[in-house]
């Protein structure tokens, strides 16, 4: 094997300038190169991303062979990814973060039926998908709609004291709907329902999560907003359709989150436009563009736009969600796009959070 005199410090050196595109920081700098191998003219280099569901870990790629072939000797590089998710916490302080969740995500939306829990759904499943560890949370006490949409629906066991979440499509479920007579849904009132959630976030037996989903109950009223005041929330998505009403009640959500210092991890318009299948026509049936003029105007990202389908309808009503049953399909891609672009931002808020420093512990003597 050649020797080229090349050193570890030198190809740390060169990985200085790479940064991690979402988060504007070097990659050496963040911790995420885990470890560099040479071999002669041949360069290992393992980064650790901050999610595995990572937008950009193409162009990561590209960047840190580029910058390692730059090096003098350098005949072939190789690069690993891992990932390791970090807790980007709640906004507020008080609201202590669930024992073993890294993140809380909120689904919600100012208007019922705009597609809040099929989003919920296909995010979580995305997520997982991508080899994160997900939990969903169905906290829509008016109408629990993911026991259908994941195609599970028996009552979970307990064990040594704790509930046990059904397992579907690699993510850990829990709904209001396993365990509530529906008949009676429509009588919880706002302190009863945050009580009744915050005894699921600590009696399920989640386990080790990256991200737990929550599907919140639509609207920005009392039981809603004494929820997400409750919830030690990371981030949150709005869902809503690109009409005028369902916007105005977006804009609530965006205010009720921003109340509660909760970070809004974007906007997911769904239902933006219709594609026939016969003529292959397309049709705003809902208005165009309204998801994307409120993400500006309020300065939040656009996660993305889910066309009208007929198989997204079919996927919820007999438990196969459309990221499953046909996972290249126009909605998937956009469902699985979206799931990708609020994991980082949240590694970014995670980034953007001071390190607790360590305790050096004395010896004793
Ligand atoms: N993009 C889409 N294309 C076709 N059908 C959709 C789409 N998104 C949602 N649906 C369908 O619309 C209906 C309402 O969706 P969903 O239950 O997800 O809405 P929601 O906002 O959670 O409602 P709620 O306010 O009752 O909680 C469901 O039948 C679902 O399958």
């Amino acid at each position: 094997m050649v020797d080229t005199g090349l050193t570890r410090e030198q190809v740390i050196d060169a990985l200085r300038p790479v940064q991690d595109p979402e988060i504007g920081r070097s990659l050496v700098d963040l911790g995420m190169i885990k470890d560099v191998a040479i071999e002669g003219g041949r360069v290992h280099v393992h980064v650790e991303l901050t999610t595995p569901a990572c937008p950009l870990r193409g162009r990561i790629e590209t960047d840190v062979r580029n910058a390692v072939t730059a090096l003098p000797g350098v005949s072939e590089v190789s690069v690993q990814f891992s990932a390791r998710v970090r807790a980007a916490g709640s906004g507020m302080p008080d609201r202590q973060p669930l024992p073993g969740v890294k993140n809380t995500i909120a689904v919600a939306s100012g208007k019922g039926g705009v597609g809040k829990s099929t989003v919920a759904v296909n995010l979580a499943i995305a997520l997982a998908q991508d080899g994160a560890s997900v939990g969903l949370l169905d906290a829509d006490v008016y109408g629990p709609s993911i026991p259908i949409m994941m195609g599970v629906s028996h009552r979970p066991t307990m064990r040594d004291g704790k509930i046990v979440p059904l397992d579907a499509f690699g993510v850990k479920v829990m709904s209001v709907g396993f365990i509530l007579d529906p008949e009676k849904a429509l009588i919880w009132r706002g302190p009863l329902v945050s009580q009744l959630i915050s005894q699921f976030l600590s009696d399920v037996d989640w386990g080790e999560l990256d991200y737990l989903v929550i599907d919140l109950p639509p609207g920005t009223g009392d039981a809603q907003l004494t929820l997400v005041q409750r919830i030690p929330l990371s981030g949150a998505v709005i869902v809503t359709t690109p009409q005028d009403v369902a916007l105005a009640d977006a804009v609530k959500g965006l205010a009720m989150f921003r109340e509660v210092k909760t970070t809004i991890l974007g906007i997911i318009e769904n239902m933006s436009y219709f594609v026939c299948p016969h003529c292959g026509g397309r049709s705003e049936i809902f208005g165009f563009g309204g998801g994307e003029r409120t993400a500006t105007r309020h300065d939040v990202p656009l996660l993305g736009q889910i066309p009208l389908e007929g198989s997204i309808r079919q996927g919820g009503d007999i438990g196969f969600p459309i990221v499953v049953s046909d996972p290249d399909s126009a909605p998937a891609v956009a469902f699985r796009e979206a799931a990708r672009q609020a994991a980082a931002r949240l590694a970014v808020e995670a980034a953007r959070k001071p390190r607790r420093p360590r305790i050096m512990l004395r010896p004793t003597t």
